[in-house]
């Protein structure tokens, strides 16, 4: 065991000591440990005969959970083992994926939290967190009353929208924000019991799940307009007052809502959306450390996307932000950016859809004559021939759309072209890493959003940074509770991008993960974001000022690790 371990505080500091004893404990994952309470524990607590009488240590205990879980064949089967163990021990479960972190993240992660989502009627268990669905509105507070964890820190929330690339999952979507806090625990040290999934549950569209007998969610189309932003006010509310100084994280919502919902809580709440800015600060950071492998300045390069919605405006964005720091203009770093979109280049031309697409809209007189015919929809492909791009984005959820031709005339363009096809699940991504090193004869320097193996093409061995907010908002989290942040400033995400980065270059060359750090550092670059973020908040004032060591004690301090400790009865 390191050192590290056996000082790190856990949850049971906070819980400890209980006033549960027997059965309840043992039903409480939050306190249960199973074979490992002692003789002393099982006395007082209760417990003598309700387990095997040898007693375990926690890495007994992760040696048998590690064999079960590799005796199931299948990634979901994997999963709702993995599922239940948080369920049944937290410790146990934190401790497994902490110890296997590269095999299980992706388990209960991105890519099988998305087919876990499309099932989650058929694989539910038991309760994780709360649903508030509509019917239920006059309850809000109640509900929140009655979250096990009491002192909530955490909340990431979904209506359960836009999962992934996987469309409408109604009340299924609550497996995002379970895998999410999973992973602000255990790659940003943030203290499960004083995280919160919650689900809104507004009905779906998708007629499968309505159809479904199995289906757990409120059978009912979606509600939407002013009842919808009625009732998310009713809850944004209700947190503010339960939870004043929570971190209120947007998951998976709708391109209509996702960022007019983050422009209306960002100043009355600690919030972001990580589909807007998480994966943004993520992409900018994966750049920076692109643009410095492939030796050329990020500001001299045209940047194409495919796919203008929350993820693809947030990145632009945040890359325009990037290109001001380093001495553009605002006006001329947006002549740098490229977004194409179902009906081609977004342009000021035509109808932009969203305020947010408007502002990223290329003149229609300087691209006027790139269509290929008469219409004035400009294609993909065109705009790489006229515009030239070094770097190629994919935030569309469509696979499939970065072809042989695509590529090939990125390369055509480009000494090194940086090519990001970074929508999730696997099975949405807009080019296989294997067809990309392929078509561009092992030239493109490549990050995806979900995980893949590293590519063996002529004899040489290309690994696939895996470019997904998980790299982000675990140290995000962290920087905000050590700080005591009260906002997220646009500030703190660059800060967060750039910590990314220095972090990445500092790995690069000796790991075998491309572009970023590998991620069994990714504890230690969270901390390394969380110090940037820290800081920056006190810089932008919503944080109170503090010594670099007070802050860097802080996040130390705050930093959880799954390890038993000793639990007390009282009366
Ligand atoms: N790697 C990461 O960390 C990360 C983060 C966020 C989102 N994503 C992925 O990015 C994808 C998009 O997410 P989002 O939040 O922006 O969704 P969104 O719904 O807000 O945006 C998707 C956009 O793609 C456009 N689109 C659809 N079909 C298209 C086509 N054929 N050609 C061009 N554009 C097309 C849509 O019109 C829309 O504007 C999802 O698959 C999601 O999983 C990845
Ligand atoms: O969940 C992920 O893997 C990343 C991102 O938030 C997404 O929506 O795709
Ligand atoms: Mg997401």
């Amino acid at each position: 065991m390191t050192e590290e371990f056996n000082t790190a505080k856990t949850q049971l500091d906070i819980l400890a000591p209980t006033s549960l004893s027997g059965n309840a404990i043992l039903e409480n994952p939050l306190l249960n440990k199973g074979t490992a309470f002692s003789e002393e524990e099982r006395i007082e607590l209760g417990l003598l005969g309700l387990l095997p009488p040898h007693i375990e240590s926690l890495d007994d205990q992760a040696l048998r959970a590690y064999e079960a879980f590799s005796m199931f064949e299948t990634e979901l089967e994997k999963h709702i083992y993995l599922r239940a163990l948080q369920d049944n021990n937290e410790i146990l479960f934190y401790r497994m994926v902490h110890d296997h972190l590269t095999e299980m993240m992706p388990i209960i992660y991105t890519p099988v939290v998305g087919e876990a989502c499309q099932k989650f009627s058929e694989i539910y268990r038991r309760s994780r967190g709360l649903f508030i669905s509509y019917p239920e509105r006059q309850y809000i507070e109640t509900i929140l009353d009655n979250a096990i964890g009491k002192n909530i820190r955490v909340i990431v929330v979904t209506d359960g929208e836009r999962i992934l690339g996987l469309g409408d999952q109604g009340a299924g979507g609550m497996g995002i924000p379970i895998g999410k806090l999973s992973l602000y625990s255990v790659c940003g040290g943030i203290d499960p019991a004083t995280t919160l999934p919650i689900t809104l549950d507004v009905g779906t569209n998708n007629e499968e799940r309505i159809k479904d007998p199995l289906y757990i969610g409120w059978r009912h189309s979606r509600i939407n307009g002013e009842q919808y932003y009625e009732f998310l006010d009713l809850f944004v509310q209700a947190v503010i007052r339960k939870w004043p100084q929570v971190v209120l994280q947007f998951e998976d919502f709708a391109l209509i809502h996702a960022t007019p919902l983050l422009e209306k809580y960002r100043d009355q709440l600690c919030t972001f959306n990580d589909d807007i800015q998480g994966t943004a600060a993520v992409t900018v950071g994966t750049l920076l450390a692109a643009v410095k492998a492939a030796n050329v300045s990020l500001c001299e390069q045209n940047v194409v996307f495919l796919g203008a919605g929350s993820a693809g405006c947030g990145i632009a964005e945040q890359i325009i932000a990037a290109m001001v720091m380093l001495g553009l203009t605002e006006a001329d770093a947006r002549r740098h950016i490229f977004m194409v979109d179902r009906h081609g280049l977004v342009h000021d031309g035509m109808e932009a859809k969203f305020p947010f697409q408007q502002r990223l809209a290329q003149s229609y007189t300087r691209v006027a004559n790139w269509s290929a015919d008469s219409s004035q929809s400009i294609s993909l492909l065109e705009v790489i021939k006229q515009a030239r791009p070094a770097i190629l984005i994919g935030v569309s959820g469509q696979p499939g759309l970065f072809t042989e031709e695509i590529i090939r005339e990125m390369t055509r363009g480009t000494a090194t072209p940086i090519i990001f096809p970074l929508s999730n699940p696997t099975a949405r991504i807009e080019a296989e890493p294997a067809d990309v090193i392929k078509w561009s004869d092992g030239k493109a320097l490549i990050a995806t959003g979900s995980p893949f193996s590293p590519v063996n093409y002529k004899g040489q061995n290309y690994p696939i940074a895996q470019c997904n907010n998980s790299y982000i908002f675990p140290g995000i989290g962290l920087g905000i509770l050590a700080s005591e942040a009260s906002r997220v400033t646009d500030g703190m995400l660059m800060a967060a991008a750039i910590a990314l980065s220095e972090s990445a270059e500092n790995d690069t060359g000796s790991s075998e993960s491309g572009l970023l750090p590998p991620l069994e550092d990714i504890r230690k670059v969270s901390k390394n974001i969380a110090l940037a973020v820290g800081l920056q908040a006190q810089s932008d004032g919503v944080a109170s000022k503090t010594s670099i060591e007070i802050l860097q004690d802080k996040i130390n301090e705050t930093f959880w690790e799954p390890n038993y400790h000793p639990i007390k009865h009282q009366l």
